[in-house]
Formats: C-alpha cells, structure tokens, sequence
C-alpha cells in the first residue's frame, strides 16, 4: 500500500479505537487451557463463583479506568474490554460460570459507562449476539436481564437529542433476538421518561401570600398591602401577569406529556382541555406571524431560488438544532414560541399525546380489554364529547404543523406517519401476543408422537397398487382398468393420448396461468381450462373497456356536441305538458343514481306523477333518462290508459339552476300552479373535492338552491323535498345520530347542506303556505335491480362504492384501493358509513312527498312551521373494510387495499337513527349490503362502459 493509501485507511479508523483484538478461536484455546490446568486446584462447588469473582473484577478494573482512558488518542481501552467480554462468554460457554454471567457484566458496565463507550459495548453485543443468545428463552433467565438492560439503556439514551441511531440499533436487536410476541420493548403504557417536575413562576398572589407569611411586615402594612392587593386583584391583570400565567400554563403541559396515567385522575383531562385551548391559539399566532414575514421576503419578483430559501436553512439548522426544554424563564418564552423548532417540538409532543388520548376512547377499549391487558387499562375513559375534542385538536395540530414553515407539509406527514407507525406496531405486538397461546394445543398435539402410518406403501393408492400385483415399473405401462386385462391395446393408446394431453396442457398453463395452479386439485385439467376461459373473457372484458374509455375521452368533445344538438331537438319536439295538479317536478342537476332510480319509482309506482327533469348535463347521460321511461313502460299493465303512458314520459329540461333565467323559463312553460312540488336533489357532492373547490360548490348548491326558491314562489310552487345529507352532523356526539342533533358540518359541501336546510326552515317559518322536508341520505349505494339504471359517473368515482365497481370491471386503471385512514375510532380503525339501497332511499322521498299533502300528520308536532327533517338510512354502520368484503364477494374481484393518511373533511361514524322517518313517514331501509352490492355489480357488468357504450 502506498503512504497515502495507509494515510487514509487510517484516518477511516475512529479516534480510540485500535484493531489489536485477539481472536475468538484463540481465547477459546487460551480458555480451555486455563481451566484444564486450574481443575484441580479448587473444589467443584466452589469453582464456579470464584471463576465469576475474577472475571468480574477483570472486566469492572478496566471498566473503573474509562475517563482517564479515554483522554490517550491511542488507547487500547476498547479492544481491551471487548477481549475480557469475549473471555467472560467463552468462560460461561464452556460452563465454568453461570449462564446469566455476561449479563449480568454488561447490565452493570452499561450503567456505568458514558453513552459513547455504551456504543462501543453495544457493538461487541451486536457482533456476539449469536453466541450470547443461544438457548435464550424469552421471559426467563438472562432473557430477562438482557431485555432489562436494554430497556433501561433505551430510557437513559431518550433523554439524549442525538442517540437516535444508536436507540434504532438497540430496537433492532431486539426485534431480532425475541420473539414476534414479546412486548416488553413496546411502550403499551405511554411512559416517556422521566416525568417532568415542571417550571413555575409563582403569580403574583402567590409571592404575596408568601411575603405574608414570612410574617416581617407590620400590621399596618399588612392592612395596607392587602387593601392593595385587593384593588390590583379588581384591576385587570397586567401584561406582566399575563405572561406569566401563559408561561405556567404552557409549561403545566408538560406534566401530562411526560405521565399520561394522570389522565386517570378527575379534572386532568379538563385542565389539559383548558391548557391547550389556550396554547394553540398563541402556536397558531407565532406561525401567521412567521409565515406572513416569509411570505414578505420571498413575495414581489422574487425568483424560485428565493422562495426555496428555507429548505437549505432547515437543512443546516439541523446540525445546530438543540433541545431548550430546561433553558426557560417567562421572557424567554416569546423567543421561543417564535422559533419553529420549538413550536414543531411542542405540537410533536401534543399529537404524540392525543393519539395515544384516543386509545381511551370506549370503542378502542373495547379492543383492548382482553385479562391480559388488564394492567394497561388505566381507569379513564374518554367521553364522546372529550373524544370529539381531542379528534378535533388533532387535526387543528396536524394542520398547524403542515402551516409551519419550511417544509410543513413533509413535516407533518412524516410525523402522522411516523404515528401510524407507531400504533401500528403496537397493534401489530399485541395481537400477536395471543399467539403463543392461540396455537398451544397445535404445538402440544405436535410434539407428542404420530400416529403409526397405516400404509406400507407410502399412500392408500400406491398399496392398493403394490397390492394388486403390479411390481416393475414395465407393470406400469399396462394400466389396470375395470374389464381390461394390463396390456389391452385400445385402453393402452387412451391412456397414452389422455397422459399427454395432459402433460402438454399443464406445461403449457404452467408457462401462462401459473395463478391458477393452486385453485384446481392435482391434474384437473377441465377446472383449470374453466379457470383459464373465465380469466380470458374478464381480460376481454377489461380491454374493451379500456379502449372505450379511452375513445370516448378522444371523441368526449364531438360527444358533448351531439349530445348538445340532441337535446336542442328534443327540445323543439317537447309538446306543451297537460298541466295536472298531480305533476311534480323532479328537479335534478346531477341525474345520479338516486334521481333516476326516484324518477323510476316515481313514475312506475304510483302513476300519479308526471316527471319534469331540469338536467344541466354535468354528470348524467341523457340515454339513462329514457331507459327510465322504457322500464317504466314496461311495467304498466297491458291495458294501461293514456294517462298511465303520459306518467311514463319525462320532461327533460336542459337547464342551470344557477342561472335564473333558465328556471324561471321552465316554470314559465307549465304557468303558475302548474308544478305541483319539487324534488330537489341536485347538487354536487363530493366531500374531498368540496375542501378543495368552496366556492364552486356554495354557488351550485346554495345560490342554486336560493334561485330555485324564489323561482317556486314567484310561480306559486310551494312544496319542496329537499336532498340533504348526513354529513351536515359532523362529528356527532352521539351514534346512532337522531335528528335532534346539533348541526356541525365539517367540509364545505355539508356547510352547503346546512344552509340550505336553515333556507328552508326560515322560509317555511316566515310563510305558511310553504312546506318542506329535508331528507337527510346516509350513503346511497347499489343499482336498479334490473340492471338498466344505476350511477355512471364521468371520470375517477370519488365515492367508495362505484369506484370499487370501475376497479373490478377495469374502468379504473388500478387494482389497489387507497382506504384513507384506519386510525379512527371504529372497531377495526377505517371509516363506518351507513349504506341504503338506492331503491329504499326513492321509496322515501314518495313518502316524503305523500307527507307534503294537505291531509299530512307529519307536521303536526311543528304547527309553527311546515318543516321537518328526516334520516333515511338503515341505522346499521359498515366500515370501509366490509364494504371492500362485500364487493370482493359480490364481484369475485380480488381487491387489493392500502391505507393511506385520511382524507380531508371525513369523518369516523355517521351511522342513522332511522326511527323518527319509521314513525311519522313509515319508511324502513331493509336491503342488506348484500343486496346493494349484487345489484351494483350487476349494473356494471352489464354496462362496462356505463351509459356511454350506448350513444
Ligand atoms: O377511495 C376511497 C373512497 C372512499 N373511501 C372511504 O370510504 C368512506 C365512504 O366514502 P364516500 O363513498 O366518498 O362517501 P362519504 O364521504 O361518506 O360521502 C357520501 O355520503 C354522504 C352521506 O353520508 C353524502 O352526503 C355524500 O354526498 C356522499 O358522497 C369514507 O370513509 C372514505 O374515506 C376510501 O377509503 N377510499
């Protein structure tokens, strides 16, 4: 090697360290020695603790020498430590010591030695781990002292900012050693370290009441000190006194964060409320105040290198990062709360404790309380309302963490991820804590001995063979058959073409659909080409679909205007309507699924409406409006009347309801009195896309709704059934919800829900001519079941169940579902929805209707006011899981999943009490998911490519 070549081998070396080991091959043959030459100079019972004497004394003289050690560049100390460690094993390996010898070392050296000498030891543990652990029985012996040690080098190394490699190598280890069930590494009580003593200025009360005690004031001084303590107490609190009962409050804080089990105690849970609604807002302040001066210094022409400033500062504020927990006093708070890494520091600490704070919920208990697990059940439960905060706070933590420049968002992600982890883990380590019970009789009923196998051939067929005489394999060429003597020449060539056949086409299904190998028994050759043609058509299937989709998103705009001239024609032809007080006007922007299934119902079963459609084209097909009509047609009795045909045909409007002009063209049409009532179901819909697009969606579902009001009134329409929804709950209190709810939505689109809602109750209020009905939908899911009507939504479905649809029929150019969060509060973690059959929800808006007749009882509770609002669900909640269960049965699609972080505006539970539409409207929701799922998939696979394929 050269001289610069040595140079720089050694420069790689870490200071303190030297490579002058000896070999384990060569300690052994030194041990054997020794105690081959000292076996007879003490007594047998004796050896064993003097041989740990010594060793001990060995290990611990080097030990004592550490600091002084360390000083020299070159010392040996380490190499020195890992060979008389090496000793104290190969001494124990060959018996001469107890097994729990070097544990017992390394449990005392680990507590003494500097972190940085606790590394290197822990090395030496990590290279030795093959030999330290071998016979280790998990839960015994010097299983446990390891674990011991281990989980106490982790507590003092929490304590530390930069360990954080050094504790991963540790939980490594471990994961390694023990077995998956073992969860003594896993933090099931939430202990984080020490608990904190707190800092604490005393108010100013506090410091007078102390002076007064210390009892050096006269009298008259005392009387005049506490006149004026008296008038400050009346005064407002100085800034002063402000600050410092801030900076108590915010440091109280730390008390839970650093001992959850307090939470057990009455009245923790609302002081920590308390502290952190007071805290937030200042966070929340600090970070406006911050991003308003970033947004200063980058804003103007400043170009994209100015703007990515804060990422390479972050990057080297890193290196300089340090922990302030301890350096505080009351004017230094500010300061802090001013710098990021503190605030991101604090609202790390805040979510840490609020995700562990949902654990207590009664549904997460629940999960939990298994006698097992009794000692970690601390005695406090969280209240739904309790819960509901600390849900809420989470997200209000989460989001001021993404607002947190520089790089919120990562930030924040990677914190809710790095939660997620966390809980998952834990998850993950207590289920499978059962394991080792679970399978004790299979392990017991393995050991003990088989039975005697009863064939002497090895399988019952093979000795019947052996048994009928066959001997040689020459035998074998004549098969027997029943009737055919071995060697009859027809049976031979049968045998032969079907073994070859057979042979040929499992190679080459082997080649192509090895997938299905392990559905079919051995050599099913007919199962498998039925398992191969079935997968076939499905390929052809998704193919053509595929290509459609991608035609018709080619030909989208010819399509549009077609559709455009269509319309306009069926415009022209549209002859003036009879105008009957039995029409109604079924009012619907988007012609979902539910409008039309409504318009079906509406028209087939009762025929006592006439349907008026004000479409806008922006998610429904004008071909799902005539198969309407046709199915209608179809079921009216042969000698149907004229006006029963009429009942069947719809009025089809083009037509914006958030132009008012357009509207008030169509009632123009039919004159005042014409339009019996209204069913106003259009609206858009979608709770993610609403967060994103606010004002999009008050115009099309407010100010529509708004327009279409004062059109009704303006032309002498005064009854409405209005489609609202149950995501204008919120996060409820309660599950199941009743009506009496309070309204709390959380996205834009339930926000849209409520106030158009609150419209209608105020006008109702103001005039009594009106009367309304609000029907409150959980989620509408499944198909007409004939197979002819259902949703077809343009683009990517946002909703769960039709996108499950496109990924098995292969619309959607995915087989993985993106399940958005199963970190809430709900038995198995995912979102629980209450699922109706989209028929069950159309039989409710015809009761609803039949409630808006005069004669109706339904409002006589509310003789103020005509209005009332109903849940039409089936009262029975169904995570997102089931559903993917359901639809895999449904469909015999093999839907992947994984979970992602939560989508914004969702919530846990929204599950119907349904009684209240029971009792007054008579309505009961009673398809299973079942049902709803069949009838979905039927739709899809009858229409691939949903109403398009038609045009
Ligand atoms: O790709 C997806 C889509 C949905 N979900 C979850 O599935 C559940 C149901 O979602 P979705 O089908 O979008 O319905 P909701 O968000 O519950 O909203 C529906 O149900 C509401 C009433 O409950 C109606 O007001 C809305 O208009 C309607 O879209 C939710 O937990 C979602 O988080 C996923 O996990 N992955």
């Amino acid at each position: 090697m050269s001289g610069k070549g040595k140079k720089r081998a050694r420069s790689k070396q870490a200071p303190n360290e030297d490579m002058t080991s000896l070999q384990p091959k060569k300690i052994n043959e030194l041990v054997k020695k020794t105690l081959s030459d000292t076996q007879a100079k003490s007594s047998p019972e004796n050896r064993k603790s003097q041989w740990e004497y010594l060793l001990k004394n060995a290990v611990f003289d080097l030990a004592c020498t550490e600091g002084k050690a360390l000083q020299d560049k070159h010392t040996k100390y380490y190499s020195q430590l890992r060979d008389r460690l090496d000793v104290v094993l190969t001494f124990t390996e060959h018996e001469a010591c107890e097994q729990t010898l070097p544990f017992t070392v390394l449990q005392d050296l680990l507590e003494t030695q500097t972190i940085a000498s606790c590394s290197h030891i822990f090395s030496w543990i990590e290279a030795r781990a093959e030999r330290l652990t071998d016979g280790l029985v998990p839960q015994k012996g010097k299983a446990l002292i390891l674990l011991r040690t281990l989980n106490d080098l982790l507590r003092r190394l929490s304590k530390m900012g930069s360990t954080t490699i050094f504790c991963g190598r540790i939980l490594t280890f471990l994961s390694g050693v023990f077995p998956l069930g073992e969860r003594s590494g896993v933090n099931l009580r939430g202990e984080y370290g020490p608990t904190w003593e707190g800092v604490k200025v005393p108010t100013k009360a506090e410091s007078e009441a102390e002076d007064v005690v210390m009892g050096d004031t006269k009298e008259s001084e005392k009387e005049e000190d506490k006149m004026q303590v008296d008038d400050e107490a009346k005064k407002p609190a100085t800034s002063e006194e402000k600050k410092d009962d801030f900076y108590n409050t915010f440091w109280s804080l730390q008390l839970p964060f650093s001992k959850p089990p307090l939470f057990a105690q009455p009245n923790t849970f609302d002081e920590f409320k308390e502290a952190v609604n007071k805290v937030i807002p200042v966070i929340r302040e600090a970070t406006a105040k911050e991003r308003a001066m970033m947004g200063s210094r980058s804003g103007g022409s400043v170009s994209l290198k100015r703007k990515r400033e804060p990422d390479t500062e972050e990057s080297s504020a890193a290196t300089e990062y340090f922990f302030a927990k301890f350096l505080t006093s009351p004017d230094l708070l500010d300061l802090e709360i001013a710098d990021t890494h503190f605030r991101r520091q604090f609202l790390f600490q805040l979510a840490i404790l609020l995700t562990h704070l949902q654990t207590f919920t009664k549904a997460a208990k629940a999960v939990w309380a298994s006698a097992r697990n009794r000692s970690l059940q601390m005695d406090f439960t969280l209240e739904p309302a309790q819960a509901e905060w600390v849900q809420e706070t989470y997200a209000k933590v989460m989001d001021e963490l993404k607002q947190t420049q520089p790089n919120g968002r990562p930030f924040a992600e990677t914190v809710s991820a790095i939660l997620e982890r966390e809980k998952n883990w834990v998850n993950w380590k207590n289920q499978l804590f059962g394991l080792e019970e679970a399978t004790r009789d299979i392990r017991r009923k393995m050991r003990e001995p088989s039975e005697e196998w009863p064939w002497t051939l090895g399988s019952e067929s093979l000795t019947e063979i052996w048994e009928m005489g066959y001997r040689d394999l020459s035998d074998l060429q004549n098969p027997f058959q029943c009737g055919h003597g071995p060697g009859s020449p027809a049976i031979i060539k049968l045998e032969e073409n079907k073994q070859r056949w057979a042979w040929l086409a499992l190679r080459t299904a082997r080649d192509h659909h090895l997938q299905h190998f392990g559905k079919i028994g051995t050599g099913d050759i007919e199962l498998l080409a039925k398992e191969i043609e079935a997968e076939k058509r499905l390929l052809r299937t998704r193919e053509r679909t595929r290509k459609a989709c991608k035609r018709a998103k080619m030909g989208m705009l010819r399509w549009r205007l077609r559709l455009i001239d269509r319309l306009y024609e069926t415009y022209k032809r549209t002859r003036r309507l009879r105008q009957t007080s039995d029409s109604i006007h079924l009012q619907c922007l988007s012609l979902s699924k539910t409008s039309l299934s409504l318009a079906v119902q509406a028209t087939s079963k009762t025929r006592r409406y006439k349907v008026i459609s004000l479409d806008n084209g922006h998610n429904s097909h004008p071909n799902a409006l005539s198969r309407v009509s046709a199915l209608s047609r179809s079921e009216l009795p042969a000698d149907a009347s004229e006006q029963d045909i009429e009942t069947t045909k719809i009025d089809n409007h083009q037509c914006d309801l958030t132009r008012r002009d357009e509207i008030r063209a169509v009632f123009e049409k039919y004159g005042k009195g014409g339009i019996w009532g209204v069913v106003h179901i259009a609206a858009y819909k979608a709770v993610g896309e609403s967060v994103e697009i606010p004002l999009t969606y008050y115009e099309n579902n407010v100010a529509a709704t708004l327009f279409l009001l004062q059109t009704m009134q303006e032309y002498g329409c005064t009854r409405i059934v209005y489609s609202s929804s149950a995501t204008v709950y919120g996060i409820p209190p309660t599950i199941p919800i009743p009506e009496t709810t309070r309204l709390k939505a959380d996205s834009p689109y339930g926000k849209t829900k409520v106030m158009s809602e609150t419209m209608l109750d105020d006008l109702c209020h103001a005039d009594p001519k009106w009367s309304a009905i609000s029907l409150r939908y959980f989620n509408p899911a499944g198909a007409h079941p004939s197979g002819q009507i259902g949703e077809d939504p343009k683009g990517r479905p946002g909703n769960l169940l039709p996108l499950l649809a496109h990924m098995a029929i292969g619309r959607v150019d995915a087989t993985t579902l993106k399940v958005f969060g199963n970190d809430y509060p709900t038995p198995d973690g995912t979102c629980v929805r209450d699922y109706l059959h989209i028929l069950d929800l159309a039989a409710g808006h015809l009761l609803a209707l039949e409630a808006l007749t005069p004669n109706s009882k339904v409002f006589d509770a509310t003789p103020e006011a005509r209005y009332k609002a109903y849940n039409l669900g089936q009262g029975k909640g169904i995570s997102v899981l089931e559903i993917i269960e359901a639809m895999r049965k449904a469909t015999g699609f093999d839907f992947k999943y994984e979970i992602i972080g939560r989508r914004r505006g969702d919530v846990p539970d929204l599950t119907a009490d349904p009684a209240l539409a029971e009792k007054e409207l008579g309505f009961k929701a009673n398809q299973d998911l079942s049902i709803m799922c069949r009838d979905l998939w039927n739709f899809q696979s009858k229409n691939p490519e949903g109403y398009g394929k038609f045009e």
